[in-house]
């Protein structure tokens, strides 16, 4: 079979996070965020087919710890140039369907050595692009590579013989074939590691995309897309093309030539794009595949059985780690009431401990929240909770540092249907749930709309157990935060409104971006 032309490869690990409290390496970063903030207000073109473009729009990336600086500028598209790129995608098609399965992977683990020679250039950018702080914008980093390395090797396994029912009369075989050329629209929160794993999923599968980058981090996008061309991906197997959702995006997903989408964001755009994808355009020929992963409203129950410094830790990190901007992050604490006052105050001493800033500077853990638009949406909701629970810890904006600041913010005696334990704030606010015992507890955690992640604090196996059984959630967890999710460890993706669960890093999700063929011939 086609894979074994390939190279032994080492079986896949993750990539460590960067230890910053090595002189050395925090040394690499301070060098790499000078070097990046040397190319501030740089423009970055739309490239199709291998060809640069610019438009009379640009889209301005703006760094949220410092709303006075400009990271860089990217052209927007226009729907002419949308309708360009998916004709170069599908003239790419031809041949790279055809590119043996090997040599597709041999692009991905090309790609990945580019980006680890620049790891704290790309780490930087995250920082001053999107305000994660070093260690976040490092996992974020070591997350795309994984997906580099991760899918490569998916890819042989999807490449070789699948095993079928021998039968003596026939010669039978199946054959996992691409499904066209792909909108790709990821979100900006993990604007690496999300875009990057949508967009080599898609092509080492043998597809074509465009590739349409959500518009608070093109600068980043645009920086992996000239990592893809120096590692001598073929021209229109990706097409870059930033642009605004509402133009670029629906353009694209109405397309009678897109075959599917991949999406990560929002709730309220998944489901647009669901409908939109669902109805026939005319000269459309295929029912349009789509890959919505959405939101969340995860959330960790604590019970009396728990390690309570352990759950406090837990209930911090996820709440607000990256500002609570996270689809995994764990926005609610359900507490059973023996142990509720005694972890709300742990609780509140760690979120003490925060130290908020401009997240270019190591010691900053909490940074902005990512734009002025996400800035009111959080402060609205800090409104709403003020009628909706007891305000105990922040509830503050602090715009006096330069950028869009909120304090971490937590409620207690939040009742379970209230609108901050059921709606996705996407800002650093947790809402603190009493419960009177394990059952009730679960009961609330799952009375939502949404099921991506979950956590639960407690020794007994029993609940352990239980919750295993009746947790809905795509990804659970015991004794640890809610976050954090490996490639390949824990394949990632939600139940009901949280998405279609494709569980990216994942053995399954190639197979999201392929069709299978049966292929059977009688033996003469
Ligand atoms: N489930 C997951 O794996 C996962 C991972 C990360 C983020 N998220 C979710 O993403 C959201 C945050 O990201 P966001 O703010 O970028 O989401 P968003 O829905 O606003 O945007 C996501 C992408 O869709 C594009 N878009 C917007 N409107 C569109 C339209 N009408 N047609 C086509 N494309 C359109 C955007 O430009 C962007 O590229 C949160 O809800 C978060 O929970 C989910
Ligand atoms: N996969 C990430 C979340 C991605 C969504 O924002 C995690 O597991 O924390």
């Amino acid at each position: 079979m086609e894979a074994t032309n390939f190279m032994i490869l080492k079986p896949f690990e993750n990539l460590k996070i960067a230890d910053f409290s090595n002189s050395e390496t925090e040394f690499m970063m301070k060098k790499a965020l000078e070097k990046v903030a040397v190319e501030f207000g740089k423009e970055y073109d739309i490239v199709i087919g291998g060809k640069a473009y610019k438009s009379d729009k640009k889209i301005k990336s703006i760094n949220p710890s410092k709303t006075d600086e400009i990271v860089g500028y990217t052209n927007s598209a226009t729907e002419e140039l949308a309708e360009l790129a998916v004709e170069k995608a599908w003239e790419a098609f031809k041949t790279w369907s055809k590119t043996p399965a090997y040599k597709r992977a041999e692009f991905l683990l090309k790609t990945a050595d580019i980006l680890r020679k620049k790891r704290f250039e790309f780490g930087a950018t995250m920082i001053y692009e999107v305000g994660k702080n070093w260690v976040e914008a490092d996992a974020d980093f070591a997350e795309a590579v994984d997906f580099l390395e991760f899918y490569a090797r998916e890819m042989l396994r999807y490449a070789s013989e699948q095993p079928l029912v021998r039968i003596p009369t026939e010669k039978n075989e199946l054959r996992y074939i691409p499904l066209g050329v792909g909108a790709i629209i990821p979100p900006w929160n993990f604007p690496l590691a999300i875009l990057v794993g949508m967009t080599s999923a898609a092509i080492v599968t043998g597809n074509t995309v465009v590739l349409k980058p959500a518009s608070d981090s093109t600068v980043i996008a645009a920086k992996f897309f000239e990592a893809l061309q120096e590692a001598g991906l073929p021209d229109g197997v990706v097409n870059f093309l930033p642009g605004s959702g509402a133009l670029a995006g629906e353009y694209l997903v109405k397309h009678p030539k897109i075959r599917f989408i991949s999406f990560t964001g929002s709730k309220d755009v998944g489901l647009r794009i669901n409908e939109l994808a669902a109805r026939p355009q005319p000269g459309q020929i295929w029912i349009k595949r789509t890959i919505l992963e959405m939101g969340g409203k995860d959330a960790i129950i604590v019970d009396e059985t728990a390690d309570l410094d352990s759950a406090a830790e837990g209930i911090v990190t996820s709440a607000f780690g990256f500002q609570g901007q996270k689809c995994s992050a764990g926005s609610r604490a359900i507490i059973v009431k023996d142990v509720y006052d005694k972890l709300v105050e742990k609780v509140i001493e760690k979120a003490e401990k925060i130290k908020m800033g401009d997240v270019r500077f190591r010691e900053n853990w909490l940074g902005p929240v990512i734009n002025h638009g996400a800035f009111e949406k959080i402060k609205a909701y800090i409104e709403i909770g003020k009628n909706e629970g007891n305000l105990i810890f922040g509830g503050n904006t602090r715009e006096e540092l330069g950028g869009f600041f909120i304090e971490p913010t937590i409620f207690k005696d939040v009742d379970g249907n209230a609108r901050i334990a059921q709606e996705e704030i996407f800002g650093p606010v947790l809402a603190i749930i009493k419960a009177n015992d394990f059952e009730e507890a679960l009961h609330i955690a799952n009375s939502t709309e949404y099921g991506l992640t979950g956590a639960l604090y407690s020794k007994s196996r029993d609940r352990i157990e239980k919750a295993k059984e009746e947790f809905h959630v795509g990804n659970l967890y015991f004794n640890r935060k809610c976050t954090g999710a490996l490639v390949g460890v824990h394949p990632f993706g939600g139940f009901n409104m949280s998405g279609t669960d494709s569980k990216a890093g994942g053995r399954d999700y190639l197979g999201l971006f392929l069709q299978a063929k049966a292929i059977s011939e009688k033996i003469l």
